[in-house]
């Protein structure tokens, strides 16, 4: 299917989600990331939620990286591209035009600095590759950082087949975790 039909279904399906059904299968995906190999890195990436739009809840897993003593960065939309800032005792948040809880002000990180991005989807294939809504943020965020770093999607639907329509600018997944299982495309690559 192409990524325009992807991304119409999956707003939809989400949209079909009851409030209970957000939450239990947020708190899902966050325990599941618990058994990915990528808990001995620094500087994880995490997006805070547009709860009107129904995204997933990451509340549980910034619990899980505070647990574990992690530097936590979240972005911001500036000028039509993501800025990284880094969360402490006292960032304010303050939501955009979009939705989107971001950081006011504080510490500005470079990407070159990240290891593991926990990515926001729409949609995602058997071959680790993403739907988003489509203003390319990710991929040109992702286009800048080392090319080691975790690229980790969170959905909460399995995967399609494959997506159609893949541009050269569209980097994979190295995992995706969902309620039910986690997809590795690392070994595939
Ligand atoms: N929770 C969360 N945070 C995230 C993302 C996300 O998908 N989810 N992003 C993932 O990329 C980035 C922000 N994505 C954005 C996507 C669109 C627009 C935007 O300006 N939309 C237009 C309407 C566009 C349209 O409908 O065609 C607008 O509001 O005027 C802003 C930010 C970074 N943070
Ligand atoms: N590295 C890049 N540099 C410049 N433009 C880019 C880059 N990556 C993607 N784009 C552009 O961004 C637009 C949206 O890309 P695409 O349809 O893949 O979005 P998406 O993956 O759904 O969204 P997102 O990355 O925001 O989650 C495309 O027009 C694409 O050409």
């Amino acid at each position: 299917m192409l990524k325009k039909d992807l991304r119409q279904k999956y707003l939809t399906l989400r949209n079909q989600l009851s409030s209970s059904q957000i939450a239990d299968k947020s708190l899902a995906i966050s325990n599941k990331t618990l058994e990915l190999p990528i808990w001995s890195k620094d500087y994880y990436h995490i997006f805070l939620p547009i709860l009107s739009k129904q995204e997933i809840d990451t509340i549980n897993l910034l619990s899980i990286l505070q647990g574990k003593d992690k530097n936590i960065v979240v972005p911001k939309v500036e000028n039509d591209s993501l800025e990284h800032y880094l969360l402490t005792d006292n960032t304010k948040f303050k939501n955009s035009a979009w939705g989107v809880p971001e950081p006011v002000n504080g510490i500005q990180i470079e990407p070159n600095n990240i290891d593991v991005i926990f990515i926001p989807l729409l949609a995602f294939d058997e071959n680790g590759n993403r739907v988003g809504y489509g203003k390319g943020f990710y991929d040109k965020f992702i286009a800048c950082c080392k090319p080691e770093v975790l690229k980790v999607g969170l959905s909460f639907f399995e995967a399609e087949k494959r997506i159609s329509g893949v541009l050269p600018t569209d980097i994979p997944l190295d995992y995706c975790v969902t309620p039910e299982k986690i997809y590795s495309f690392t070994g595939s690559r």
